[in-house]
């Protein structure tokens, strides 16, 4: 098996000299200024060990990848009822559409697409404040990665709410169905918030090394969820990880993976290692467009994918 130092270090050279980037998100404008130009990567093995490239350490804004781990504390809070809030199936649509959500009752077809994560929002929100559902996620990220440093960009979230005039229509429109409880603004308000933890590659990767390994973190020999969870979390992260380009990731990179606007992409290689990339410049469907190659170099070197090497 080639040594993974150097592949990450060869992948993070190569993924520096490429001139092909993506475009960065601008929607949120804030999210606008970042520099196309950034490269990072961070993989850990099934031992703790870390190893990383480019800029593994800058700080980015997690954004949608933060759906990975509201999923997992909202199925902790109330378990397979979530099932009747948000479906399971990938949308073969834009992370941000709401054609489906008349079709289907109000009810998201998956916790990735922004309709779903507002829902699983809502349910981690219910019987608590704002303040205190949000202090509860930050918390549960601190905790993962194993870092205290961890926070909110106030600015991101703000920027956000003030643009967010297509997830406060997704929203209000779960609301006349019954889909969200709580009132839409501190819905949307938690939601905005956990989509704008900053964090980089190292971190990440630490935060789901639990996906990677059924379930318990390695580092910490806490286990975070039963290994059954874990499973069903992966698989939902390779059916519905990248929106309508979940297809794709599966065919190129064959991990589960989560992608967030701010060009960051979560994957796991389940037994062997926890992989976080960022890279600013997105492809059409709004996934990290080098963090995919960066991903596709990994996997075809390592043979980590989870349909055969
Ligand atoms: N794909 C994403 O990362 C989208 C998250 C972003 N906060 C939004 O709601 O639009």
């Amino acid at each position: 098996m080639p040594d993974l130092d150097t592949v990450v270090r060869e992948i993070s050279e190569e993924m520096a000299a490429r001139t092909d980037r993506g475009t960065v998100a601008d929607y949120i404008p804030e999210l606008a200024h970042v520099d196309p130009n950034r490269f990072g990567m961070a993989v850990i093995d099934g031992d703790g060990r870390v190893s990383a490239g480019g800029d593994s350490e800058v700080l980015f804004s997690i954004q949608s990848i933060s759906k990975v781990f509201t999923l997992t504390l909202a199925l902790g809070m109330i378990g397979d009822r979530l099932w009747r809030r948000v479906g399971r199936e990938p949308s073969g649509n834009p992370f941000n559409s709401i054609v489906q959500l008349e079709r289907e009752r109000g009810v998201p077809r998956n916790p990735f697409i922004n309709a779903g994560a507002i829902a699983v929002t809502d349910v981690i929100l219910s019987g608590h404040e704002p303040r205190e559902a949000l202090g509860e996620i930050l918390r549960f990220m601190q905790f993962l990665a194993q870092d205290q440093t961890v926070f909110i960009d106030e600015k991101v979230a703000s920027s956000e709410r003030r643009t967010g005039f297509r997830n406060s229509a997704l929203a209000y429109y779960m609301k006349s169905f019954g889909v969200i409880e709580n009132p839409v603004d501190f819905t949307l308000g938690v939601y905005f918030h956990h989509c704008a933890i900053a964090m980089n590659c190292r971190q990440l990767a630490t935060a789901g090394q639990f996906l990677a390994h059924n379930g318990l973190n390695p580092a910490t020999g806490y286990n975070v969820v039963t290994a059954e969870r874990a499973r069903r979390i992966n698989a939902i992260m390779l059916t519905c990880g990248h929106y309508d380009g979940s297809g794709e990731f599966a065919y190129r990179v064959g991990l589960p993976g989560k992608s967030g606007v701010g060009g960051g992409i979560f994957a796991v290689a389940p037994g062997k290692a926890s992989i976080a990339v960022w890279s600013p410049g997105l492809d059409a469907a709004g996934n990290s467009h080098l963090g995919r190659v960066a991903l596709e170099r990994l996997t075809q070197r390592m043979g980590w994918s989870v349909f055969g090497v």
